[in-house]
């Protein structure tokens, strides 16, 4: 089984090799935290966090980092909007972020950067790059020379001379720092300090780092010179990922990154959700009305290269898939007893349906198709499920459906499906338990004996948004099945 993944860098899909055997470096692209994140930002970190959690299941130890931009215009506005310090902005929000990407069940990042944490290795790399020719000071700022650097554009594929020609000019009107450099395209490494805003001593005077600096000397500082795999939204490619190649690669004469992967947007009506442009939700509001396992899927069931409508209709596949998903994993605890797994439970995992699966998620991380495998496990268990329920018995042995239900768990694991972080994290559970069910039925009869039929009908409207069919027999006996 090879891994290949599509690399932005070369524009095609490559085997995949690590630096050093089973391990792997892996740096993404933060949040800058001036507000809550939406499901934008929602997407690119679970994305990345499937792809660590689907590598380490493939055995390799991976150390992922993801910084934190703390320092930006955009903090530094909404601080003097509120009148509070820069500081108090960042730490709200990543306080929020945590939270919110907790309740999705995303796992912790090994370290979390912050810019204002690595002043030291910004500056060193700054200061490296100026004397290596590759930048120059201008009254208190420092720009990165991009001319010096004859692979610009390796990455996004852009070449200067077309961007000047597409700019026909009007950059230099609109930027207020052309002035100082010495070409259009140069960028801040360093800026001067403005009156009232937080600043940082320096060689060149007092100032703070530019934003993409903080990157080239994060990843340096957390992984070294070159890593395996850096990832981010693909609107960062150019120019924010362009210039962590141009400043990385100037001061180290060494690649930054072997693979450099992207993954598509979120969009509303064909735009990037975004909070400039108004059309976001809020990761949190989001989450107290949709269970997050089911935004879970609704991610992952689209190839994370690909933009990602959101949509009611979206949501609602994922919704109906998480339901069938859900009844698979929760076959242990409706069944396990009546097929006597208490002596004997479940430990092996289906080699071959495994191997189908690494096949498949090998295939450019397609997360769509080792769902699809997912979701057939899953139906298969209903179906014996139901089996159980009316006639006490399967064709099935005992053993045949302990494989299935813990390959199907061990694999929805990988993508973080398990039925823990629903109920851990919602108010709202989608399906019920056979007991659940037995219980509702029971009370439901109750109700139509005491000829509350209301009651009985809500019941039983409640029983049906849950995926369970209701067949009254004549005399009063009620039978059920998972509606298929
Ligand atoms: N609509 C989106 N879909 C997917 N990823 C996104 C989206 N918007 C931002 N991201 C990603 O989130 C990460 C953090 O981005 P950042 O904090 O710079 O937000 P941003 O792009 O400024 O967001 P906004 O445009 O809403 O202000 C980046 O990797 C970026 O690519
Ligand atoms: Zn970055």
């Amino acid at each position: 089984m090879t891994l290949t993944v599509f690399n932005s860098l070369t524009r095609r899909q490559e085997p995949f090799t690590s630096l050093e055997p089973n391990k792997i470096r892996m740096y993404c692209c933060g949040i800058t935290v001036y507000d809550y994140c939406h499901l934008g930002h929602g997407r690119t970190c679970l994305i990345w966090d499937v792809v660590r959690r689907y590598l380490q299941w493939r055995g390799y130890e991976v150390r992922y980092v993801q910084n934190f931009t703390d320092i930006d215009d955009k903090i530094l506005k909404r601080a003097q909007t509120e009148g509070v310090s820069m500081e108090d902005i960042s730490e709200r929000f990543i306080d929020a972020y945590f939270e919110d990407m907790e309740r999705l069940g995303i796992k912790k990042a090994d370290a979390y950067p912050r810019a204002t944490h690595a002043l030291d290795g910004i500056q060193r790399l700054v200061s490296q790059l100026e004397n290596k020719g590759y930048a120059y000071p201008a009254h208190g700022d420092v720009y990165y020379s991009v001319r010096q650097f004859p692979e610009y554009g390796k990455l996004s594929g852009r070449k200067l001379e077309d961007l000047k020609a597409g700019a026909s000019g009007r950059l230099e009107e609109s930027d207020p720092d052309a002035e100082k450099k010495r070409d259009p395209f140069d960028f801040a490494l360093w800026k001067a300090a403005k009156p009232h805003e937080p600043s940082y001593p320096s060689p060149w005077g007092n100032g703070r780092p530019g934003w993409h600096i903080e990157c080239s000397a994060m990843v340096k500082q957390e992984l070294g010179d070159t890593i395996d795999i850096h990832v981010g939204g693909g609107d960062l490619m150019f120019p924010h990922h362009e210039n962590e190649i141009a400043q990385s690669e100037a001061a180290t004469g060494k690649p930054l990154a072997r693979y450099w992967l992207h993954n598509g947007m979120v969009k509303v009506d064909g735009e990037k959700m975004s909070k400039s442009l108004g059309n976001f939700i809020t990761l949190r509001d989001l989450l107290n009305s949709v269970d997050p396992i089911v935004v879970r899927l609704f991610i992952l069931q689209a190839h994370y290269r690909k933009p990602l409508d959101f949509t009611e209709e979206g949501l609602e596949g994922a919704r109906n898939g998480w339901k069938t998903l859900r009844e698979g994993l929760r076959f242990k605890e409706n069944y396990g007893k009546q097929l006597g797994w208490e002596d004997n439970p479940p430990t092996k995992s289906d080699e071959t349906i495994t191997q189908r699966f690494a096949e498949i998620v090998d295939d450019d991380f397609n997360f769509a198709g080792g769902l699809a495998i997912l979701f057939e496990l899953a139906k298969d268990l209903r179906k014996e499920g139901n089996l159980l329920v009316h006639q006490g018995k399967t064709e099935a042995s005992a053993e045949e459906l302990a494989v299935k239900w813990h390959t199907l768990t061990e694999l929805a694991d990988v993508f973080g499906l398990t039925v823990e972080i629903e109920e851990t994290t919602s108010s709202q559970a989608t399906t019920l338990s056979n007991e659940e069910v037995q219980t509702l039925i029971e009370k439901r009869a109750a109700a139509r004996k005491e000829k509350n039929f209301a009651e009985a009908d809500r019941i039983r409207d409640e029983l049906t948004e849950k995926g369970v069919v209701l067949i009254d027999q004549p005399g009063g006996e009620t039978r059920w099945y998972w509606e298929k």
